[in-house]
Formats: C-alpha cells, structure tokens, sequence
C-alpha cells in the first residue's frame, strides 16, 4: 500500500506513547490517533472502534497490536499488525473505500456443502468468462511475522480480540472452515485453513476474506482472484463460462505444476486435494502431468534458444508452449508467453506482430485485473525495457 508523498511513515509507537513526538513533524494518518488517556474525546481512536490492544514482540523491540473498526461494511474489519502498517493503512482511505454490499452478497452463486469438501460454493445462473461472480474484502488481516515474533498466547489473546471486537462479534470468520492439523487455537485454524497472503504496507499478512473463503480449490479452476489491495478487497472472476449448478473454484496455489508437485504445496494448507483433476484415472492425471512438465521444459528451451541468437527456433516452442497451456486450461498463464512472442518480433523488427502480441499479453493483465484497460503508453514501457535488455531492435538480424 502507498503512503501519500507528503506524508513520512508512521513514527515508532513508543515515541508517540511518550510524548517524544515533535510537534514540527507533519500531521500524518496516524495509528493510534490521540491515544492519551488524558484526552477523554468520544472516539478518540478514530477511525479505529476500539482502543488498539497491544503485545510487545519477544526481545521488546517491536510490538503488534490488534486494530479494529467495528462499522466498516456488514461484519466490521481488524488487523493485527505493527502500528507503522497500520498508519499506512489510514493513509491509503481504505476505511473510507465504500463497500459495495449488493455485489457482495452476490446473485451469481450460494453457499451449500459439498460432499468431501465441507461447504462450497456454487454458481446459481450461467456466468461469461471474465465477468466478476464476487467481490468480498478482508475481515481479519494478520502480520506474518506477528506469529513468530508474540509469545504464543499472548498472540493467541491478541487474536481472539481482534475477532471478538467486529462489528458481527467475530460470528462471519469464526463460523468459516477449520481443518488445519497444525493449529492449536480455533482462530489459528481460522487463518490456517483460509487465508490468503497478500502485502499490506509492502509487508506479507495473512488476510481472510469470508465469502471468497467457501470457494474451494482446484487444479484446473474455473475462476481466479484479483486482489484490490488499496481497498483490501478481492474479486473473483470467471476464468471461463462457467454453468449453473456448476462448483466455482479457485487454485490455492502456484498454477500449472504437475500432481507431485500439487500435493506437496497443498499440505500446507492441510488438506488432500479431491479436485476433478486430482480423481481423475491415472492415465488421464498422467497424461496431465506430462504436458505440464513438458511446458515448463519448453518455456526453458524456447529462452535458451532465444539467448543462443536462434529467434525462429524460440518462436516454434513458444507456440508449442502456447498449445499445451491451452489443453491443460491455464489461460492465466498465456500473458508471460505473449510476452515472450512479442520480446522475439520485436528483436526481429517485425512490429506488427510485436505489437500484436504485446496487445494480447496486456489483455490477459486486464482480464485479471492487473491494469484497468490496455494504454499505449504501457506498450512503450514494454519497448524501452525490451531495448534496455536486448540492445536496439532489428540489429541482431
Ligand atoms: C478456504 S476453505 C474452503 C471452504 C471450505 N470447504 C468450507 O467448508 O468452508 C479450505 C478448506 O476446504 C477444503 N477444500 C478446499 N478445496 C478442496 C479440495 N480441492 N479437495 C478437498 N478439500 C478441499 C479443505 O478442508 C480446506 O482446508
């Protein structure tokens, strides 16, 4: 999250706690607004609902606190993170940013239980490739390096009030999925087993967002989240036309690795996956995994052939690169080789195609909400970098 230009990150807690605060500094957003117990204002912790409660870190250098705003959208909202992120996150109006109810609640799909799943989510009318099924934002937002750096229940106190204290009383998250084998708190579980990490202030959290939270995992899914990071909010959006009645899911992680791969990554979130790829026949999974593993040998190829000076030979695997992606479905994936297409036209001084290609690549990024629509001026980027990296274009051949 960005800061405004005029404004310095967030001076350390203790300094203000203190009163060591110069008043000459610059009137920032501030953490832990006229926190002083003197000044018995109403809401004085304003935006915050609640006085932000605090735990030092182990060795007593840093500290976490749990912040909350109790009114923010239908459930409320709280981060437990330091108050330097925390004073980017006034900064950036994300408490201000309108949540926009009708599209949360959403027409496009219902929650109900799927067998060997828990709960998911299902689509209740037919949805168009690209169009957003739901838009959800965080309710509880946690520091990564809160867990290791805060005595285990002073943390596991810190989180508990961070959920007790929204506006719904902490019901929308803790009624979310538990299934994590590692956690030994309920809330712990909570972030375990639904969490995404994303950075807030250029530092990871895990953020849990309860809607997009019932959508379960697949390898081939037939939607992907755009994070909204200034708002801490996220879209889910159709990957392709997806049928009524038909599960909406979401891959938990890297796409395109081959099912070895899938398992490993996956027991981090604690679960074995039963996703139609997963239990689909040996052969077919088999037959799967060797065109992922064949993308990821010619997408190496295709740069090695690049390096050598052989463009012709680059472009035929990159094509071949391109078909592979499309049998296994993982059209996210297209915008890297478009990329790589255009980067090889435009060593050749073929800009008609370059330009074509770098178009295309651009595409994907909007559809994945990336950038909002496709400027020329991005295009421009794409060539000073291609000169920057391959010296001036049509030279080499
Ligand atoms: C973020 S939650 C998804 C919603 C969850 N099913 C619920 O009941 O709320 C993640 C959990 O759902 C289950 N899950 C998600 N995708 C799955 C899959 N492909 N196969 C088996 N279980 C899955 C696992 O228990 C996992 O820990």
């Amino acid at each position: 999250l960005q800061t405004t230009t005029t404004c310095p990150s967030s001076p350390p807690f203790v300094l203000r706690q203190e009163g060591f605060l110069s008043a000459e500094l610059p009137t920032c957003p501030d953490s832990h607004p006229k926190i002083d117990s003197h000044l018995k204002i109403k809401n004085h912790y304003t935006p915050w609902t609640h006085a932000p409660d605090c735990e030092p870190a182990t060795g007593g250098k840093d500290i976490y606190c749990a912040y909350t705003n109790s009114h923010h959208g239908s459930r409320g909202w709280s981060i437990v993170t330091s108050p330097e992120v925390a004073a980017d996150v006034i900064g950036t109006g994300y408490l201000d940013a309108h949540v926009n109810l009708t599209r949360l609640a959403g027409s496009s799909f219902e929650v109900v239980s799927i067998e060997g799943k828990g709960k998911g989510v299902l689509a209740t009318r037919d949805i168009k490739k690209g169009d957003e099924i739901l838009l959800d934002y965080a309710a509880l937002v946690v520091d990564i390096s809160f867990t290791a750096a805060v005595p285990v229940n002073k943390g596991y106190r810190l989180l508990h009030t961070a959920v007790d204290r929204m506006g719904d009383g902490g019901n929308g998250v803790m009624e979310l999925g538990k299934s994590n084998e590692f956690a030994q708190d309920v809330v712990e579980d909570v972030l375990r087993t639904n969490a995404f990490q994303m950075a807030l202030g250029g530092v990871p959290h895990m953020a849990v967002y309860p809607a997009v939270s019932r959508i379960n995992h697949a390898c081939k899914p037939n939607a992907y989240i755009r994070f909204i990071e200034d708002k801490l909010q996220v879209s889910v959006a159709a990957a392709k036309d997806i049928k009524q009645g038909e599960e909406i899911t979401i891959s938990y992680i890297t796409l395109g690795k081959p099912s070895e791969e899938r398992k490993k990554n996956l027991k981090q979130w604690g679960f074995e996956c039963s996703c139609d790829l997963c239990t689909a026949s040996p052969a077919e999974v088999q037959a799967s995994d060797n065109r992922r593993k064949k993308i990821e040998e010619l997408r190496d190829y295709a740069i090695r052939a690049f390096q050598a000076g052989k463009p012709y030979q680059a472009l035929r695997l990159t094509r071949q690169v391109i078909n592979l992606l499309a049998s296994e479905e993982l059209f996210p994936m297209y915008s890297e080789q478009y990329e790589n297409m255009a980067r090889i036209f435009w060593v050749l001084n073929d800009m008609k195609n370059a330009e074509k290609y770098a178009r295309m690549s651009l595409d994907i990024l909007v559809e994945q909400g990336y950038i909002p629509y496709v400027k020329d001026e991005y295009i421009d980027v794409m060539w000073r970098r291609f000169e920057q990296e391959e010296g001036p274009r049509g030279e080499r051949y």
